[in-house]
Order: C-alpha cells, then sequence, then structure tokens
C-alpha cells in the first residue's frame, strides 16, 4: 500500500467536543478537554495513524462571535486550520436544541470546496429521532441547492461510539502523499508547548472561578538533563496583583497543587521524570502583547 497522508480540519462551537474527537482518534492525549468553554487558545494539532495513511488533524479553537482581539485570533486561526484542509469536520453537540452558533459557520462553509464532514456528537447522551431529524437539515442540499455535507456520522467522542468509523473513512479520503512526520512523532505540538498545556489545564480546573480567562502560560525553557529527566521552567501570566495572590494561594499552597499535579500528568506523557518550576508574573493587558500571541502560536489580528 502506497503512504497516503492530508490535513483534515476539526471545527465546531466551543465545547462541542472537538479536543475529545481528535483525542479518540489519535489514541493518545494530545489536545486539551475541559468542561469550560473556550478553552483551546493554541492550534495543536494531532496525527491519527491507520495503517500506511498519516491523519493530520488541526484541532482548531472553538468558532464564536469574537469580541476581544484574543478571540478574534482564535477564530482567525480556526480558519487558517480550515484554508488547506483535504477533509473539513464539523463538530457539532447533538444534545443542543438551538443551534444559532451554528448559522455563520454554516454559511461560511458555502463557499468551500473541500469535502465537508458532520459529525453528530455525543450520542451516548441524546434521543435518536430528533437526531436523525438534525442530521436531515444540516445534511441535505441548501435552498441553494449546495449541499452542506458531504457525509453524516454519529459517533461520541466520550465513549468511542462511531470513532473508528469515523477515521476509517477519513484515511480513505487522505491523497497519496509521503508522510509529514516521522511514525513515533504522534503530536507536532512541541514537547515544551504541550507541556504549558497542561499546566494551563489545571489552572482551570482548580482556579476557573477566580481567573476566568485572564491567565496565560509562556514556556521559558525545556532542557533535557544528563540522567534523562526534563527540566522545564514556565511563566504564569495574569493581568493584577490580585490575581498573582490567587494563583499563589495561602503561602503557596495553589502554585505548589497546580505544579504537582501538572507534573505527575507530564512525567505520565513524557514517560520520564520532569521537572517543574513555576513562576507567576503579572503583566498588565497581556491579552494585547503580541509576543505571547505568537507563543501561543495565533496569528496576530487586528
Ligand atoms: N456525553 C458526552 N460528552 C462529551 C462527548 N465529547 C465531549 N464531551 C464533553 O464535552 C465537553 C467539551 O469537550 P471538549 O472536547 O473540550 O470540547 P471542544 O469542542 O474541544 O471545546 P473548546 O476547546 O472550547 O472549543 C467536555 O466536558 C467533554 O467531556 C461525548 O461524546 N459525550
Amino acid at each position: 500500500m502506497t503512504d497516503k497522508c492530508g490535513l483534515v480540519a476539526v471545527i465546531g462551537a466551543p465545547n462541542a467536543g472537538k479536543s475529545t474527537l481528535v483525542n479518540a482518534l489519535v489514541g493518545q492525549k494530545v489536545a486539551i478537554v475541559s468542561a469550560k468553554a473556550q478553552t483551546t487558545r493554541a492550534r495543536l494539532m494531532g496525527i491519527a495513524l491507520q495503517d500506511r495513511v498519516q491523519i493530520i488533524l488541526a484541532d482548531t479553537p472553538g468558532i464564536f462571535a469574537p469580541k476581544r482581539r484574543l478571540d478574534r485570533a482564535m477564530v482567525a486561526a480556526a480558519w487558517e486550520g480550515a484554508q488547506e484542509a483535504d477533509a473539513i469536520l464539523l463538530v457539532v453537540d447533538a444534545r443542543k436544541k438551538r443551534r444559532d452558533d451554528l448559522e455563520p459557520i454554516l454559511e461560511s462553509l458555502k463557499g468551500r470546496r473541500e469535502r465537508k464532514i458532520l459529525v453528530l456528537n455525543k450520542v451516548d447522551s441524546c434521543v435518536k429521532e430528533p437526531l436523525l431529524v438534525m442530521a436531515e437539515e444540516l445534511a441535505g442540499p441548501g435552498e441553494d441547492g449546495t449541499v452542506a455535507f458531504d457525509e453524516v456520522f454519529f459517533v461520541s467522542a466520550l465513549t468511542g461510539d462511531g470513532v473508528a468509523e469515523l477515521k476509517t473513512r477519513l484515511a480513505e479520503l487522505m491523497p497519496e502523499s509521503p508522510w509529514h512526520y516521522p511514525e513515533d512523532q504522534v503530536s507536532d505540538a512541541s514537547e515544551r508547548l504541550l507541556a504549558a498545556e497542561i499546566t494551563r489545564e489545571q489552572i482551570y480546573r482548580k482556579l476557573h472561578d477566580e481567573l476566568p480567562y485572564d491567565s496565560a502560560i509562556r514556556p521559558e525553557s525545556y532542557t533535557h538533563r544528563k540522567d534523562g529527566s526534563i527540566e522545564i521552567h514556565q511563566q504564569i501570566v495574569v493581568a493584577r496583583d490580585s490575581q498573582k495572590a490567587i494563583v499563589l494561594g495561602k503561602n503557596g499552597a495553589m502554585i505548589k497543587a497546580i505544579g504537582e499535579t501538572a507534573r505527575k500528568e507530564l512525567s505520565e506523557l513524557l514517560e520520564t521524570k520532569v521537572h517543574l518550576f513555576l513562576h507567576v508574573k503579572v503583566e498588565e493587558g497581556w491579552a494585547d502583547s503580541r509576543d505571547l500571541f505568537e507563543e501561543i502560536g495565533l496569528d496576530w489580528v487586528r
């Protein structure tokens, strides 16, 4: 069998389950799953393998009405991901009845020539009949005769139901091409970016009530020690002194707990001992700072 390799853009509203689906397709944790909407800031890529086919998944940030500059950058990154794709996967939370947030996405999909696949996710917790109606509504030819979607899949990214079928289909759709990544490299998100994502996930888990979106992780250094362990330094960037106090916690207890959990998870993922050093830095208006945008992998949007 000749080698095949292609790019799949994963798009959808916040919380639709894109990260969970990418993880399920890849079979290993590469993107960040959180119950909170809009946590996927960086455009992490997952790489799924099926026989001699490499499927590169652009796990894009949720598309939503952008207000702040940072949010606009997220949307731009999402669409940038969809530009050179061999297929576009739109992930929809099948449990949601209101689909207002889908309208702008459906509208902009109309003009796209790529193969469009609708993935109705979370079928583990929704009733069947309305689901079929929804599929019919979304997948049929639109009023102007254009087909909104070429194919529909029903999946549960959580239980894995339907994921193998979707993966097989994606593999079929990939063009003949040499592989873009070495066999053992399942993610092109550099390890240091992955490490930053894991710390950020812990901050959301432990502090999301107090620190909604006003924090970011800046990777400082990532070095391999002679004994095979890895030393990682990261800055937790916040906007105000009061937020710094929250991240530190009483006598530093919070940052210690964040660091400890993140270190354990990283150590498991990287299969080696990890030394993680976290520092809190106050930077007013960090969301407008250009270098940080670049560090989290987003284009600068004015
Ligand atoms: N019941 C159920 N829950 C799911 C399924 N897939 C994802 N979820 C949950 O939905 C929530 C959002 O999932 P994510 O994968 O973070 O969603 P996302 O689309 O990547 O979200 P953003 O990063 O905000 O764009 C999490 O709590 C998941 O556990 C599914 O198939 N069934």
